[in-house]
């Protein structure tokens, strides 16, 4: 059974103040004040939201006067230029105290899921429909860059995929995405395995030495122990380096933290402190900042230096094909520098290997923990889980064919992925002028957006959106394999996971966008197969071996965002062996 706690509550925002500006009846709403209906669909389940996480469920603080004057502000700097896009107002202090994701939520309830948000000196547009959201990622992809989001991350990435600007991206885009071909991710099935199986056996030695004192079960942090298989894997997979993070500490490693650290502050701070001119010299956690980055691009110069120096083939169609059962090294790394290794600048080469490494870790650790959070509250779910993993794997280890059969357990990665979005935003600017579709409802006039807009696409919206899912605040993997075409919402065809059979998860196209747990267009996730295999990896051979229970009650684990969502505290987990099955 789901535990739930409500966490999201459907406050009211109805005074009037700075309110002028929302016309309900040009959204496809009827009714005059601010509690909406819409036209064409109901809701799934009243939009007074339950959810399945925690430590959130104080009340909102009350607007006050730097509201007020922020509002104020946001609407006379963009006054007019956003049209009458609705406006949320108490933005400041709405968002102390309580991940940004959830204020949005609750303003797409009351709002709809086009909005514009009064934050500080600049205004945002929050963007929560599917519709428009295959406007953004797909149809009109070219209008838009990655605004604030670059800006953050170009001191750590440089022109790496994620900030990089269109004509890098371009580029740079077209050798990497080839690197993910089958037999590369084969290779790293067995990776997967290996580096789970060095997690399952630090386990194991952790319960043998409880065992001896009389005990049956060790408590463990899995939120911590995921971050390090995450690691690893990210390690192995993009450049054939062997954290070893599962059981030791490295300097290297350390540095990775503090970039990663870095990274996520930045991306939770809307002043770019960095830039300030000497920070990077004067403030002492600027300093760190620059040390750890000088110590991971070390790192990775020499590796770079390293696969130059045994650079053999150019041809990407025999790269492609080439036997990776006695490669020692089936790195990205290789295949990149194998491919146009000479051409390629090492710097260049270096933005890109750093982009992967904190692109593929986080999000993976992440996807993980909420996986584990919501079994640990949904005992059923986990035999499911365990029957699925017995009769598939036995006592194996998951390869590349028999992953394709744990059907439930990618299910479980993607219900999850759907619950806890990482990242639960996806920022955005118009580079020209745009005008959004008007969205599911039909509406005919859309949006017009000038150049300049930054623009938040609420991915954990979408996700749980009470228009597109049932329950959606629920744990419940099956949902996915239910055909939706009785969404009847005019505009939108509905999911039908039978549209793409052989796929390893649901995907956008699968579900016209509805869920963007990879996001999608041509700026998708590049490494979408690899992080659902490895998910699946580490959580079947995880589930094959222990029975997991959260130690404290699930409402006591706080949730803190940065790029992803990931826990206050840690995930305090009780591990017990589970009995062998032949
Ligand atoms: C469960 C794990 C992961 C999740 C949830 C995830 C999610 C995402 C999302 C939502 C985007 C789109 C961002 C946007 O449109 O602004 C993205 C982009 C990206 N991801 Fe992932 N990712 C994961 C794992 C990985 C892994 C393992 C790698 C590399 C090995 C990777 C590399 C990238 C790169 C390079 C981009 C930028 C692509 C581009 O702009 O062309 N990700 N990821």
């Amino acid at each position: 059974m789901a535990t739930t706690t409500t966490c999201i509550s459907h406050h009211h925002l109805s005074s009037a103040v700075g309110y002028g500006s929302f016309h309900a009846r040009e959204f496809g709403f009827v009714g005059s004040n601010s509690r909406t209906h819409l036209v064409n669909s109901k809701p799934k389940e009243s939009p007074s939201i339950r959810c399945q996480s925690t430590g959130t469920n104080e009340p909102k603080t009350r607007r006050n006067l730097l509201d007020n004057a922020s509002n104020l502000l946001t609407n006379l700097l963009s006054g007019g230029n956003l049209g009458s896009t609705p406006v949320a107002e108490g933005a400041v202090s709405d968002l102390f105290g309580r991940p940004l994701f959830f204020s949005l939520y609750d303003w797409f309830i009351e709002h709809g899921s086009v909005y514009k948000l009064a934050f500080g000196p600049k205004a945002f547009v929050v963007v929560s429909d599917p519709i428009i959201a295959r406007h953004i990622l797909r149809e009109n992809a070219f209008s838009y860059d990655k605004g604030v989001l670059a800006e953050i991350l170009e001191p750590i990435m440089g022109k790496g995929l994620i900030p990089a600007d269109l004509d890098t991206w371009k580029q740079r885009r077209r050798v990497i995405a080839p690197g993910f071909h089958a037999l590369y991710l084969e290779a790293m099935v067995n990776m997967f395995a290996d580096c789970s199986e060095r997690t399952i056996m630090k386990f194991e030695k952790l319960l043998e030495g409880e065992d001896s004192r009389g005990g049956n079960s060790i408590e463990l942090d899995l939120e911590a122990e995921f971050s390090s298989l995450a690691l690893d894997i990210i390690g192995l997979g993009v450049f054939n380096y062997d954290f070893g993070s599962v059981t030791k500490e490295s300097p290297v490693i350390k540095a990775v933290y503090g970039t990663l650290f870095e990274a996520e502050h930045r991306s939770t701070f809307y002043i770019p402190y960095w830039k300030i001119p000497l920070a990077r010299w004067i403030v002492p956690r600027q300093r760190k900042f620059q040390n750890d980055l000088k110590i991971i691009n070390d790192c990775l110069d020499g590796l770079i230096r390293n696969a130059k120096e045994t650079r053999q083939e150019t041809d990407v169609e025999k790269l492609q094909s080439r036997d990776y059962s006695n490669l020692k090294d089936a790195s990205l790394l290789r295949f990149l520098v194998d491919m146009r290794g000479a051409d390629v600048d090492d710097r260049q080469l270096r933005d890109d290997l750093m982009t992967m490494l904190i692109a593929g870790h986080e999000t993976t650790a992440a996807v993980l923990t909420w996986a584990v959070f919501l079994l640990a509250q949904n005992p059923s779910k986990v035999k499911k889980a365990q029957a699925e993993v017995d009769s598939v794997l036995g006592q194996k280890k998951p390869t590349f064919e028999s992953l394709k059969k744990l059907e439930y357990i990618r299910l479980i990665v993607a219900e999850s992925l759907r619950l806890y979005p990482q990242p639960p935003l996806l920022i955005r600017r118009t580079i020209k002028p745009d005008v959004l579709p008007g969205g599911y409802r039909g509406d005919k006039d859309g949006y017009p957006v000038p150049a300049g807009t930054d623009i938040f696409l609420s991915i954990y919206n979408l996700h749980r959106s009470p228009y597109f899912w049932d329950r959606p605040h629920e744990f419940e993997p099956e949902r996915f394999l239910k055909p939706r075409k009785d969404v009847g919402i005019e505009g939108w065809s509905g999911f039908d996971p039978s549209r793409s059979p052989g796929a390893l998860y649901p995907n956008e196209i699968v579900s016209d966008y509805a869920f963007l747990g990879f996001g999608g267009g041509p700026r998708k996730c590049v490494g979408d197969q690899f992080a659902v295999m490895e998910s699946t990896v580490g959580l079947a051979m995880l589930l094959q071996k222990f029975d997991i229970e959260l130690k404290g009650s699930p409402e006591s684990v706080e949730l803190v965002t940065g790029a992803t969502i990931h826990t206050k505290n840690g995930l305090w987990c009780k591990l017990r062996e589970r009995p062998a099955v032949h």
